[in-house]
């Protein structure tokens, strides 16, 4: 009999099909190859960016032109340690080829804040992704919990603390440029977002045997404000800028970061910059490791448009709390998949009126794996 799912661990398995509730229907399953890597997506050097000037308009213009098209950029020579990076990528390589009952010892099932799950941080998925996370929740400072950050690989510890310092220092600075395109100060996005929340999530996709059925990390928007990924050299991460219809592989770039806005950057700057559409697919062939940097405001922060233009109408009715938000989104992540799943096995009448269901959001206990 198939264990079950909280202590299955894919990586461990050496199932040569895939299991039902890893399946997706046709229309979610990969459409682009994991290694058919495109350009369209902006490459930014951030070199000579700290100093004002002509170089640091050029660069600015190029990162704003980038949220204002695709909501998802490559940055580099952006002043992040190059071995602080090579020390992130080992020691997360690592935790993952632990043995499960050592994973298990930071098992996040029930809501917990922070550690290790498989699949997804949320409860009642219709259909689990093909991954393992390991969640670290880092800033604000004075409420980091260490009894939830995994205690192995030896070293970890430290090297979370300055690489999380250090992408601070980093999404900060990509904020200044898009508050200053606003028209505001350099300081109003980070200043809307109250105390800035940070949370790592280190994402782990094992070799997979029916990589096109399935999804690594299914098609969603970041809740937050942006973030900022490290993938390695095997690609998986995948774009749209048009809803759905086009999807592009991101081409991995050594030592680069993918910044990407979420929903929150998205709502501050009424809508002028996208919360890019993304996903994750896997592979026969290799396992793959990216690293998400999330940064978000805190969950008191209100969220509503910085800066409205002549002639734009607020893209939000109301203002709301970041908490409000983030549990409204992700019930509605999970409803949608239910009733999609609903309605492909049952009657064609709920999916023709999918628009009529009004999602009653949940408690956040109710919403976390
Ligand atoms: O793992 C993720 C990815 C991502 C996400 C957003 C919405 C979804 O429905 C989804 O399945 C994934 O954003 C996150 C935001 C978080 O607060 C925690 C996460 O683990 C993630
Ligand atoms: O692994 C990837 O390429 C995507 C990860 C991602 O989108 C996320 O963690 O939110
Ligand atoms: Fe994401």
């Amino acid at each position: 009999m198939a264990p079950p799912a909280t202590t299955f661990l894919p990586t461990i398995s050496d199932e040569k099909t895939l299991r039902a509730s890893f399946v997706r229907d046709e229309d979610e399953r990969p459409k682009v190859a994991y290694n058919n890597f495109s350009d369209d997506i902006p490459i930014i050097s951030l070199a000579g960016m700290d100093e004002d000037g002509p170089i640091r308009s050029e660069i600015c213009g190029k990162i704003v032109a980038a949220c204002e098209d695709w909501g998802i950029f490559q940055v580099v020579d952006h002043g992040v340690d190059p071995g602080l990076v090579t020390e992130m990528n080992r020691l997360a390589r690592e935790f993952f080829a632990l043995p499960p009952e050592d994973k298990l010892r930071f098992d996040m099932t029930g809501g917990k804040k922070g550690g290790f799950i498989v699949s997804s941080h949320l409860q009642g998925e219709a259909v689990q992704d093909w991954r393992e996370i390991v969640t670290y929740f880092s800033y604000p400072i004075r409420v980091r919990d260490y009894s939830r950050w995994p205690d192995k690989p030896e070293g970890w510890r430290t090297v979370v603390e300055a690489y999380s310092e250090q992408l601070m220092g980093l999404a900060c600075k990509l904020l200044g440029v898009l508050s200053e395109a606003m028209g505001l100060d350099k300081e109003a996005l980070t200043k809307a977002c109250v105390d800035m929340d940070q949370k790592i999530v280190v994402n782990f996709y094992p070799k997979c045997p029916q990589p096109d059925l399935t999804l690594g990390l299914k098609r969603h928007t970041d809740p937050g404000t942006i973030t900022l990924l490290l993938q390695d050299q095997v690609g998986g991460l995948q774009a749209t800028k048009d809803g759905g219809n086009t999807w592009i592989t991101v081409k991995p770039i050594e030592g680069a970061f993918v910044v990407n806005l979420g929903d929150h950057g998205h709502f501050l700057s009424n809508g002028r910059f996208k919360n890019a559409d993304h996903q994750a697919v896997v592979n026969s062939n290799c396992s793959r490791l990216s690293i998400a940097t999330f940064q978000n405001p805190a969950p008191e922060a209100t969220v509503y448009p910085l800066a409205i233009r002549d002639g734009e109408k607020p893209v939000l009715n109301a203002p709301m709390t970041f908490s409000e938000m983030y549990r409204k989104k992700m019930s509605r992540d999970i409803e949608l998949a239910k009733i999609k799943k609903l309605a492909k096995t049952e009657a064609q009448e709920v999916a023709k009126k999918p628009t009529e269901v009004v999602v009653q959001p949940k408690k956040l206990d109710q919403i976390l794996a």
